[in-house]
């Protein structure tokens, strides 16, 4: 491997009044005498500069530093090999900050394949249920509970539904048609046995389809990959003529378009989750997702409906309802839909099929600055490295889409069919994180978002006391250039809200349930650990700090901003 090593300057010796111990007991301000310290202080510590090298997993770290990839668990802190040997060898301020999702699909499917992934940085497994059987899904979601049990990882699962969207029948199982210029296809609601079928003749899955076109429109497949014009209609049949020619993908999703807008007529009243969508839920719900995606939310109603649902199905359960930002009607009620969910997902594949395609880049903007306002995570979906399906890297364009999104401090970034069956899954996570890792620190420097930055400070939330203390912890993080935030949080609540802040440095949120841990892994910056705490912060830290120099995850010196949800207060402390 490439990595290479420089020893960074220690931290500046301990002082005494350095040991100044604030506390803000809700709401309360004690500002306590300093502890003694008596565990020796190192001076240095070697510290790996992160490779940019996309090839460099993090595997091969923990390999180098002689670990096998595996689960680690003592005193009952438990965090995977990668995350450990990445905090041990390249120090808590390179750690990476914005979550990666993979979709799962036949490329990724066995447990080699899925923990090829985790170890290169996967923070959320998504499965699409477009594709594939019940079956196939229940295996997938099985294998990365396994993995999660057997390696220590906290890989959250993501169900994402179909939705009633209008697509294409699966091609009699051939890979893909080649559609050539002016050729005459027949789009029809019919069914044919495999053998049956005519040539040229795609089965569509929606039974109003012949009806709500009309000569003249424009057929779009998978948002303009291939385009048709509807020339004539006979019953159930819509007769096109190919204008851009292409590859038509098995259940490749159709829209049609009129005098240049989307053509909305009876399909606008479809379900957004429908029957089958239903029955996939009580799957997700059974196999314990912990995250549900809503493909075409069009009103924060369906969000507040599935949300119940939920929790009369699986009382106390945590799953998170995630809406799908990818039609024009999510985008007229956007600031409800999103206050209803637990996350949003720029899913810029089908919204760039909605709305024309230069408007896609202000709408994602638009959905991560209103996510970051109201709290929730946010996901950017969708081509962000669509060459590297077959080539193995990606397009200096590709590279520029991934850095703005990471600018833009999403919190994850998600992999569809780069991971699902493209040629080069593992090398295009590894672009994902080196390109991610690389753009934070740059952001970093230039500070265009520090602790006194309006933008973070302004947020028009109601005031709380945890919303203050997640706030104040941010600032003082900040400006004493703080090593780390350790947040104790039972609920996951005051996690979210620091990293809201994005703060400069990373967050290790304990949490002693493990459902609560894989949900924060979709969160930018948490580095999420469970761990059985107790009601006395004091206790807790002393713990943490002992269980975490053990393993040298910590050292003596590093500044910890100590946040937690039970006491609600804050401490800023060296390690001692
Ligand atoms: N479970 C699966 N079974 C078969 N193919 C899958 C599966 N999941 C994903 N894929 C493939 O990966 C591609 C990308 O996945 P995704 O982005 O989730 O779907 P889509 O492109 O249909 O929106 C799909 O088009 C499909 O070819
Ligand atoms: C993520 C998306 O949804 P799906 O892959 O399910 O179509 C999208 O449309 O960008
Ligand atoms: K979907
Ligand atoms: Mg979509």
């Amino acid at each position: 491997m490439s990595a290479s090593f420089r020893l960074s300057s220690s931290l500046s010796p301990l002082q005494s009044r350095d040991l100044l111990k604030m506390r803000f007991l809700s709401p309360r301000i004690v500002v306590h005498n300093p502890v003694p310290f008596l565990m020796p202080m190192k001076t240095a510590h070697s510290r790996v500069v992160l490779p940019e090298n996309v090839k460099v997993a993090a595997s091969e770290l923990a390999v180098t530093a002689g670990i096998p990839v595996g689960m680690t668990e003592s005193g009952g802190l438990q965090v995977d090999l990668v995350t450990e040997t990445d905090l041990k060898e390249n120090g808590f301020r390179s750690t990476r900050r914005t979550k990666i999702v993979c979709t799962i699909g036949p490329r990724t499917c066995e447990f080699e394949e899925i923990e090829a992934l985790a170890v290169g940085g996967m923070n959320v497994a998504r499965v699409n249920m477009c594709h594939g059987t019940r079956e196939w899904h229940r295996d997938v979601i099985r294998l990365v509970r396994r993995l999660n049990e057997e390696k220590g990882f906290a890989v959250a699962v993501m169900m994402d539904t179909e939705g009633s969207e209008i697509h294409m029948d699966d091609l009699n199982g051939a890979e893909s048609a080649k559609a050539e210029d002016g050729e005459i296809w027949t789009f029809t609601v019919r069914t044919f046995d495999p053998s049956s079928c005519p040539e040229r003749t795609v089965t569509v899955n929606y039974d109003g389809f012949a009806e709500d076109v009309k000569v003249g429109d424009e057929l779009l497949v998978d948002g303009g990959m291939v385009r048709f014009v509807v020339t004539e209609k006979i019953g159930p049949d819509v007769i096109c003529q190919c204008t851009d020619p292409g590859l038509l993908l098995p259940r490749a999703n159709l829209t049609f378009w009129r005098n240049g807008s989307l053509v909305q007529e009876r399909n606008a009243m479809l379900p957004t989750i429908s029957s089958k969508d239903w029955l996939d839920i009580d799957f997700g719900i059974a196999e314990g997702v912990d995250f549900i995606a809503v493909s075409f939310v069009k009103s924060a109603e369906v969000i507040k409906t599935l949300k119940s649902y939920i929790t009369a199905r699986s009382p106390g359960s945590q799953i998170g309802v995630i809406a799908k930002i990818e039609s024009i009607d999510s985008l007229r009620n956007l600031e409800e839909i999103i206050k209803a969910s637990d996350g949003a997902m720029v899913a810029r594949g089908d919204l760039g099929a909605q709305i024309p395609i230069e408007q896609v880049p202000s709408v994602q903007k638009r959905v991560v600055q209103l996510c970051r306002k109201l709290n929730k995570p946010v996901i950017v979906a969708s081509q962000l490295l669509e060459s590297m399906i077959e080539y193995p890297i990606p397009t200096r364009a590709e590279v520029a889409d991934v850095s703005e999104a990471v600018r833009q401090q999403a919190d994850a970034l998600m992999l569809s069919s780069e991971s699902a069956m493209g040629q080069f899954p593992e090398k295009a996570l590894a672009v994902l994180r080196c390109v991610s890792l690389r753009i934070e620190k740059w952001r970093r420097e230039e500070k265009h978002l520090d602790a006194t930055d309006p933008s973070f400070v302004s947020f028009s939330t109601p005031p709380s006391i945890s919303v203050e203390i997640c706030n104040t912890a941010s600032q003082m993080a900040n400006k004493l250039k703080a090593d780390a935030i350790f947040v104790y949080t039972k609920t996951g609540q005051t996690a979210s809200l620091l990293s809201r802040n994005r703060p400069d440095c990373p967050i290790f949120a304990f949490t002693p349930s493990t459902s609560i841990r894989r949900c924060l892994n979709l969160q930018w910056g948490l580095i999420p650990f469970r761990l059985d705490f107790s009601d006395d912060v004091e206790s807790n830290l002393y713990r943490t700090f002992s269980l975490l120099k053990a393993r040298e995850m910590i050292n003596s010196g590093d500044l910890i901003i100590v946040v937690s949800d039970v006491l609600q207060s804050i401490q800023a402390i060296k390690v001692p």
